[in-house]
């Protein structure tokens, strides 16, 4: 089987050395916002990279040390073109989080003294992304015109994916028509009691200023304090399950970022989506394959798993769906074996939460290790599945990681409870 997306191109003292995947994840770390979202981008692409550099850049950074709050205050006032002080009663200089492209200050709106969160664009960051992207887009295309072969990998039509998904996330405006599409449909479908994603304060959000309902609650994989604020965990589970594969299909576009600080138990027992700062979407091809391909995965169908992902991977070629099933079911096999033994050793020691949690995050690995095997095998054969597949995937994996804290006898694929396909044939809404 020929291998694909392997870093075999590269020179072993390279690997080692200046280009090892631990040395370039730690270097685009110091390098800043554009390397650190290059970096994140490396890790969402498993059908562009290689798998080493794939699984290092799933470790990515995105921490910044905050800009003052002087800074911040100049940028608001420039946003808003109003003083301060007629639109919010109060901002706390000390920053919530800050991460390499934005900023996150808690305060409160003067009109209705309701808590808001602002996420204020860093400055200088969308001139330091186009000059970084415009220098990285030239270095690829000399590169491409000095060693034609690389022109088959494509480079620069990557590069210009990648500059134009990280121009899309500097645009808070492209952020705020994701939340407000993403509320509607949560109203739409009757989710409203269950779930919410914040409101946004249009008339002080800009470009690089958005200004949004403060949402208070702890991310879904704290057990704890989970447990503490509702009987039943699985429902919860249940619930986040239901909005997000429901929007998939019913949604413009789906939140293509559920990571634990993304995806909160709120007090007020609703599921809480925040940052809609990367989306995905899907077309109405490659899900219905991948609805095959969820079905074919809960019960353990090789065949359909294998015609599924064909359907999904642009091919000229003929594929022999035979073997290729055969490889599916020899990667399946060995993970599950490995899975198994995992959850026997957690199991026996459930009481401890440490102890379950560790294993989760040994079983998050093994679930990445899963899908870069699926990528690879499935690109020995040909197939080149589109950036949506990685995303969706990656989505399942974090959503397969709660299941396994949350609700570790429920399989998410085959519950009854959990709707993945029942609304396939409901319009789209804008
Ligand atoms: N509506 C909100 N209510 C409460 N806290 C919020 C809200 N939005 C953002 N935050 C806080 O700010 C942090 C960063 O916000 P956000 O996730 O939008 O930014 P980011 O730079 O895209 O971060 P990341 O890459 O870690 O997801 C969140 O983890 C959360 O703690």
């Amino acid at each position: 089987m020929q291998t694909a997306n392997t870093s075999e191109g590269i020179p072993a003292q390279m690997r080692l050395g200046l280009l090892s995947p631990l040395y370039l994840r730690r270097l685009f770390e110091r390098m800043g916002a554009t390397y650190i979202k290059l970096g994140q981008f490396i890790a969402s692409a498993p059908t562009s990279f290689p798998a080493e550099y794939v699984e290092e850049f799933q470790n990515c950074f995105d921490r910044a040390p905050p800009v003052p709050y002087s800074e911040i205050e100049s940028i608001l006032r420039e946003e808003l073109q109003r003083p301060l002080d007629s639109v919010y009663e109060y901002i706390d200089p000390v920053p919530i989080a800050s991460a390499s492209i934005a900023q996150v200050h808690g305060a409160r709106l003067k009109s209705s003294q309701k808590d808001v969160v602002i996420k204020v664009l860093k400055p200088g960051i969308e001139d330091t992304l186009v000059a970084d992207l415009n220098f990285i887009y030239l270095v690829a295309r000399v590169l491409e015109f000095l060693s034609p072969e690389l022109e088959r990998t494509s480079l620069v039509a990557i590069i210009k994916d990648i500059k134009e998904s990280m121009l899309e996330e500097v645009d808070f405006r492209k952020e705020a028509v994701n939340m407000e599409a993403f509320q509607r449909y949560i109203e739409a479908m009757g989710f409203d009691r269950q779930a919410k994603s914040p409101f946004v304060y249009q008339h002080c959000s800009t470009k690089r200023v958005l200004t949004m309902e403060r949402l208070y609650g702890v991310p879904l994989t704290d057990l704890d304090s989970i447990r503490s604020l509702v009987p039943d965990p699985e429902l919860t589970l249940v619930t986040a399950l239901n909005v997000w594969f429901g929007s998939l299909i019913s949604c413009e576009s789906f939140h293509a970022d559920v990571h634990a600080g993304n995806l909160w138990l709120l007090r007020d027992g609703r599921v809480g989506f925040i940052d809609f700062g990367i989306v995905g979407r899907i077309s109405p091809r490659t899900w219905a394959a991948m609805e095959i391909f969820l079905a074919s995965f809960a019960t353990e169908d090789y065949n359909a798993m294998a015609s599924a992902l064909s359907e999904m991977g642009a091919t000229g070629n003929d594929i022999d769906v035979d073997s290729f099933a055969k490889d599916l079911q020899n990667i399946f096999s060995s993970l599950q074996q490995e899975l198994d033994t995992e959850i026997i050793v957690a199991a026996a020691r459930s009481s401890d939460a440490a102890a379950v949690s560790a294993n989760v995050v040994v079983d998050e690995r093994q679930m990445n290790a899963l899908f870069l095997d699926l990528v690879r095998v499935s690109e020995s054969y040909g197939l080149k599945f589109p950036r949506e597949f990685a995303l969706l995937m990656k989505q399942l994996l974090y959503f397969d990681r709660y299941t396994r804290l949350l609700a570790p006898s429920m399989n998410m694929l085959r519950d009854e409870r959990i709707n993945i396909t029942s609304n396939k044939h409901t319009r789209r809404m804008n």
